[in-house]
């Protein structure tokens, strides 16, 4: 069965520009891309008419909660990778913070087989470094990569102790396996759900300082040098630990990096005050100079690569005001028209810039085999309308949550069909 992807937008690096071409894809691959001045005999094949919109090789995620197993009232596998597709993402690597944990194979085993039968895109489980992820002991490594996991991580807690976090390193590079880390001290956070900032002061509440993160990234970065492993941050929210990993990567060792797009595009200033918890999520909005920080970080290679941390959280649980309700919002339907439009269409970044870290660059940071748009390579696509702008409607959302702040932002760069493996996944 073969598909013809007609006058699609193809992004040309060389040439610093969007060219027209036509796709065909087969057997799940891309078998070749022809000029759009060409024309193609498209036969018994299924034709989609990209109609000039942008077709990209399929966004990847590496940070997301899929919260199944045990917390499906805010999302399932189903409604995840649906969420996943209507955002533009082809592949995406889900947390372990779910209950139970992902810290056996049967439950890495549990993940995959439920993709199998009811996810839309390709989902990579991570495992967790620690069991439950309590920070006490560590998991099976071994035989989690045999079931599947792509990575350790304990996100949603920082692992609170180095000797800990060392074994967990040495371990994973002994099984050639990267540790992926949610950066954050316990002891300088106590309770405090915004940033150490103008927010915090104005409102008499205790803040979350940036050493708190920078502490893990710092402590993280040295025993990565020295255990030699694949190191990899999450979400990046802090001036001091840009700095930290461009300095770590200056003398070479195996550090990467995310970033995600409300930390690129939210300060602590613009929270709009203590009754919205949308605005709540961790690490928090930082402050203005941070938020340049982290994308200059971005811009100069420092960070790899942009994720949503897509963190769904039910309209109830989120209602239970700043203190109470979880740290999170959801991201995969706003990320790629946020970012469009706030840094490519106002002319800060190329197309091909924001592209390139919302494909390539995780996919060659996490050797995945997609996140490129070339004869040969699995046809994992997404083809965006660059040009209508629409309001962003969190009632609309796939997700099963709608916990953003960016409802009612006036965007452009809305995806309308997602591919994965040559199958049409997701067609507005
Ligand atoms: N980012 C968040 O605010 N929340 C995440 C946990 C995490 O990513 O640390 C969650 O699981 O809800
Ligand atoms: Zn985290
Ligand atoms: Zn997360």
């Amino acid at each position: 069965m073969s598909l013809w992807i007609l006058n699609g937008s193809l992004w040309n690096e060389e040439a610093g520009k969007l060219e027209t071409k036509h796709i065909r894809v087969s057997e799940g691959r891309i078998a070749e891309i022809v000029e759009g001045s060409e024309s193609v005999d498209t036969g018994s094949a299924e034709v989609v008419d990209a109609k000039g919109n942008l077709v990209s090789a399929g966004f990847i995620d590496m940070h997301v909660h899929l919260r199944d197993p045990g917390f499906e009232h805010k999302e399932d596998i189903a409604t995840g990778t649906r969420s996943a597709a209507k955002g533009g993402f082809t592949t995406i690597a889900c947390m372990p913070n779910t209950r139970p944990v992902i810290d056996k194979p049967e439950t890495v085993k549990y993940v995959l087989d439920k993709t199998e039968r009811e996810g839309i895109v390709k989902v990579l489980p991570y495992a967790a470094i620690t069991k439950n992820e309590l920070g006490r002991e560590l998991t099976d490594f071994a035989a989690l990569k045999e079931a599947g996991a792509i990575g350790f991580t304990d996100d949603g807690v920082g692992v609170q102790n180095a000797q800990m976090m060392k074994n967990a390193m040495a371990l994973a590079k002994s099984l050639d396996m990267p540790v992926i880390a949610h950066c954050e001290d316990d002891t300088l956070v106590e309770g405090a759900w915004a940033t150490e900032g103008a927010f915090s002061r104005k409102h008499g509440i205790k803040g979350i300082p940036n050493e708190s993160e920078a502490i893990h990234v710092g402590r993280d970065v040295l025993l990565a040098e020295a255990t030699g492993v694949h190191y990899h941050v999450c979400h990046v929210s802090t001036e001091q630990s840009v700095r930290l990993i461009r300095l770590a990567k200056s003398i070479g060792v195996s550090v990467t990096a995310e970033v995600c797009p409300h930390h690129l595009l939210l300060s602590d200033e613009d929270i709009p005050g203590l009754d919205d918890a949308n605005w709540k999520m961790n690490p928090p909005l930082r402050t203005p100079r941070d938020v340049q920080a982290v994308i200059e970080g971005l811009e100069d290679g420092t960070l790899d690569m942009i994720v949503t941390d897509h963190a769904p959280h039910s309209a109830e649980e989120k209602a239970r005001g700043v203190d109470l309700a979880p740290f999170g919002i959801v991201g995969f339907e706003t990320a790629f028209p946020l970012l469009y439009t706030k840094f490519v269409a106002t002319g800060r970044w190329t197309l091909g810039f924001l592209l390139q870290r919302m494909t390539k660059d995780p996919a060659r940071v996490f050797r995945l085999d997609t996140g490129r748009l070339e004869q040969g390579a699995p046809a994992d696509l997404t083809i965006v309308d660059l040009e209508t702008e629409r309001a962003v409607d969190p009632a609309t959302f796939l997700s099963k949550s709608s916990n953003t702040p960016f409802g009612g932002w006036k965007l452009k760069g809305w995806p309308v069909t997602t591919i994965v493996n040559g199958k049409i996944v997701w067609a507005e």
